[in-house]
């Protein structure tokens, strides 16, 4: 049984279409990446599927038991510390002030936090650890579904590296279900069981592909050569890395 299905989602903003006939299924215990040009809706979508956003059209059927979100912007509470950051989500979530201390410890370390840095205040932390802390954050109220929109974008590659495996690492030992925004095919080729390309207008997932081996069994070597394969012979491809709204005049 799928775990989040989204059925001919249109939305539109300002009268301007920016999603149509949309349809996305997604399994239990599976991430699906959605990479699609700048600009085509994956935010957007990714809003409507976590209930932040009414679509125009269309029906969703969430049948996950709790979700996260985790954003390119970690979006810390500044005047809290790390583990208070973290133990708002839990208060939010009604988790008794006495279980927070015990649940807040168990997040930060599977982020590889320590306790000098809970201590800290967001303007303390660098930008890694502030992502860190907002991935904790998500891991804490333990979701069964996660929406990542390009998390791990502003973070650099050895760090970016290991926050991947962190993902990958809890979906394979888990109960872990997502929706995985990013513009790196290679990342998605990483962590995903699957990658939806979305149309570069929103008009529709142009098409998906699955991998024949789960990601924890995915080497760097077959990483590589599948997404050279699908940049120069994957027609689905041939329009990911379109800058409709970046492009310099
Ligand atoms: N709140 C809003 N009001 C008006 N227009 C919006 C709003 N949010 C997004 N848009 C527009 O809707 C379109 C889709 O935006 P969205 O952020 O969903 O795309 P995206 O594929 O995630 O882009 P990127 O990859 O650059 O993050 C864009 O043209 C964007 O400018």
């Amino acid at each position: 049984m799928s775990a989040l299905s989204l059925q001919d989602i249109g939305h539109a903003y300002l009268g301007r279409t920016v999603l149509e006939n949309i349809h996305l299924e997604i399994e239990e215990r599976e991430i699906v990446a959605l990479v699609g040009p700048s600009g085509c809706g994956k935010s957007t979508l990714a809003h409507i599927a976590a209930d932040l956003v009414e679509p125009r059209a269309g029906k969703i059927d969430r049948r996950y038991r709790r979700h996260s979100m985790i954003f390119q912007e970690p979006s810390l509470l500044p005047w809290a510390t790390a583990a208070q950051n973290i133990a708002y989500s839990l208060q939010i979530a009604g988790v008794k002030r006495g279980e927070r201390r015990e649940k807040v410890a168990v997040a930060a370390e599977r982020v590889a936090l320590f306790s000098e840095d809970l201590r800290k205040y967001p303007v303390e932390l660098s930008g890694g650890m502030k992502q860190r802390v907002a991935i904790a954050r998500a891991l804490a109220t333990n979701p069964d579904f996660i929406y990542f929109d390009e998390p791990f974008t502003a973070l650099d590659v050895a760090l970016r590296r290991r926050m991947q495996d962190l993902v990958i690492n809890t979906c394979a030992g888990g109960q872990l279900s997502g929706l995985f925004i990013t513009h790196d095919l290679q990342e998605a080729a990483r962590l995903a069981d699957r990658i939806a390309v979305l149309d570069s207008h929103g008009h529709g997932v142009l098409g998906i592909r699955s991998f024949p081996l789960p990601p924890q069994e995915r080497d760097d070597v077959t990483i590589f050569k599948w997404v050279q394969s699908a940049l120069k012979e994957d027609p689905l491809f041939r329009h990911i890395h379109d800058v409709d709204e970046r492009q310099i005049a």
